[in-house]
């Protein structure tokens, strides 16, 4: 008999994958998710196990068995503590809810195709006329139930919807060209799934294509730590094509039995709770949002509230555009009834009524209020000065360098700095300048960002500002080594103070015809160095203050000139004269205890 997978056997034996795990658990076999494999010695024994407890009344199956039999048909005696709940409701009655999925990739690596696919294949289609909106995500009929995808391909959106604080998906999809394999978007697209703890599934596509190479890919795979299942990891690869749909069913199934093992569970009764995933302004028929249901259920009539503004829902569709009345957990429903449009990725609110609503809003802009005036007068308390002072601290980085051997050559470095009380988390280590997707990692995940050899662009840097995230580019790699130093002491701004270096006369004033006004001067005292600060004294008066831009002994450019000879010194400034005195001075850092 050949090796068999663990969800199979579940499913064979009429076993879920959580109960069947929990049995390998006590047997102490060691596996890595529900799609390892069991030898043969492993399955006997599991079969055994469940054949003794089935005969002797046990509850190896009871998952199963509760889902066949009506709880209100079971004998109360026999199974005392089994809740008279549905199939697929826990113990305490809360339901399964469907998983909500988010695809991310490279550019042009077959997401919108993925989506495509999958919404022509699984998605009922429309009467003839009918035209379905783009709401941002949509639902997929498969034979495991429904899955939720989220329709806006791409980590910019499941970033942004982060950065506010909400999580959206529950797994992330990483479609990967079997012809291309990893590329930086790839890259990014799986730091934001691991900074989000999101399951992630590789989805190897175009295998249809001559040139594909999904071994490769598989193998590129391990260099970013992600070990494919078959090589012994936990990561599941399902190799497809958007194009001919092959693989596509296999995905859906590995969707859904991930989705079981997270065990994904909302109450249509709590109280509701959404988050809005897109919203736009139609001409004709005002704003409309797209909100997914994460708990509770919405009802046309509802009031909602989302941040210091209210609602109340006119109208409601699915993402099939059919007029729908109610909507559960794990629903994608456009609303109208907003009078402005909502962010992506707000969170959503219901309220009984107008005036409840009018009230949520008045607290919510009374605590803004409040933590503002708080945020002013506040005195940070020792453990916020100096971080946490007993657990292990992480610091998070994100790291973007020129090329791969400098990454690589960073991360060598780095990884030997971590200690027992410190580690460093490299969340996204990419070629190239920094993206506007790094800076809202960085804002979600408390990480800061560090450049080598790669200039952000202003956009990025100006979005960086605002969010207070700290980017700082390096030429030299130990300069950058030195900053992670002070982030692992603690996050202490480094300290400097101005130390002196060396006097020079001005002898001369040479006018050169592209530097401007060169001093020819004679070093009297210590030494001067370039890019050093310089102050210049008429008399008993500073005259300028600024930088030494360049330093010359002869038509040589040189970095330093000692006390007893000669240089030009070239400031940033025109007006030095015959006589001036240039003092010398640079910033040194202070080491901190
Ligand atoms: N042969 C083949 N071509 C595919 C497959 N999937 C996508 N393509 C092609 O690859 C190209 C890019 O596909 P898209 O679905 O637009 O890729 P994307 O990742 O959504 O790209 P962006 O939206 O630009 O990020 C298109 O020309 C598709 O027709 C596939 O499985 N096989």
């Amino acid at each position: 008999m050949s090796k068999v997978r663990i969800y199979t056997l579940a499913k064979d034996l009429g076993v879920d994958n959580n109960r069947m795990l929990q049995m390998l658990d006590e047997l102490g076999v060691s596996y890595k998710s529900a799609s390892s494999t069991l030898d043969e010695d492993t399955v006997e024994t599991i079969k055994g196990l469940i054949a003794d407890e089935q005969a002797n009344g046990g509850s190896a199956a009871a998952p199963a068995a509760t889902s066949s039999t009506p709880a209100a048909e079971a004998e109360p005696a026999a199974a005392p503590s089994e809740p008279a709940a549905t199939a697929d409701a826990s113990d305490d009655g809360v339901p399964h809810r469907a998983p909500v999925v988010t695809i991310m990739g490279h550019v042009d690596h077959g997401k919108t195709s993925l989506l495509d696919y999958i919404r022509k294949t699984k998605v009922a289609a429309k009467e003839a006329g009918g035209i379905t909106q783009h709401v941002g995500a949509f639902e997929a009929k498969t034979s495991k139930g429904k899955i939720v995808f989220i329709d806006t391909p791409g980590h910019e959106a499941f970033t942004t919807i982060r950065a506010r604080g909400a999580n959206v998906a529950d797994i992330a999809i990483i479609v990967i060209a079997a012809d291309d394999s990893l590329m930086p978007q790839t890259r990014e697209a799986i730091a934001h799934a691991q900074a989000a703890k999101v399951p992630m599934i590789v989805a190897i596509n175009k295998v249809d294509l001559p040139q594909a190479d999904p071994e490769r890919v598989k193998t590129d795979l391990t260099t970013v730590n992600l070990v494919p299942e078959e090589y012994g990891g936990d990561i599941i690869v399902v190799p497809l094509s958007a194009k001919t749909g092959e693989g596509v069913e296999d995905l859906l199934e590995y969707i859904s039995l991930t989705a079981e093992l997270e065990d994904l569970r909302a109450d249509p009764k709590a109280e509701f709770s959404g988050v809005i995933i897109e919203s736009r302004v139609d001409k004709q028929a005002g704003v409309l949002a797209t909100v997914m249901v994460q708990q509770g259920t919405l009802r046309v009539g509802d009031f909602l509230v989302v941040g210091e503004k209210y609602g109340k829902i006119k109208a409601m569709t699915n993402s099939n555009g059919d007029r729908i009345k109610e909507a559960g957990p794990s629903t994608p429903v456009q609303i109208l009834g907003f009078s402005e449009a909502p962010t992506s990725g707000e969170k959503v609110s219901s309220a009984k009524n107008e005036h409840a609503a009018r009230e949520l809003v008045a607290s919510r802009v009374g605590e803004r209020r409040d933590a503002e005036a708080a945020r002013q007068n506040r005195k940070l308390s020792l453990e916020e000065m100096m971080g946490s002072l007993e657990t292990v601290r992480e610091v998070n980085l994100i790291l973007r360098a020129d090329t791969q051997g400098s990454l690589e050559a960073l991360q060598g470095i780095l990884a030997r700095k971590e200690k027992d009380d410190v580690k460093i988390n490299v969340m996204l280590a990419g070629i190239g300048a920094p993206t506007e997707g790094d800076v809202l990692l960085a804002s979600t995940a408390g990480a800061t960002i560090l450049c080598f050899s790669v200039t952000p662009s202003g956009s990025v840097t100006k979005i960086a500002d605002q969010k207070g995230i700290d980017l700082k580019s390096y030429r030299i790699i130990y300069e950058l080594i030195d900053e992670v130093d002070r982030l692992i002491k603690g996050n202490v701004e480094p300290v400097f103070e101005e130390q002196y270096l060396g006097r020079a006369e001005v002898r001369m004033v040479i006018r050169h015809p592209k530097n401007g006004n060169i001093a020819g001067s004679y070093i009297t005292d210590g030494s001067f160095k370039r890019n050093a600060k310089a102050k210049v004294t008429r008399g008993k008066q500073v005259v300028y203050e600024g930088t030494i831009v360049g330093l010359k002994r002869f038509k040589d450019d040189v970095r330093e000139v000692q006390k007893g000879f000669e240089c030009g010194i070239n400031l940033d400034w025109n007006d030095v004269q015959e006589g001036d005195i240039i003092e010398a001075s640079e910033m040194v850092e202070v080491p901190q205890a």
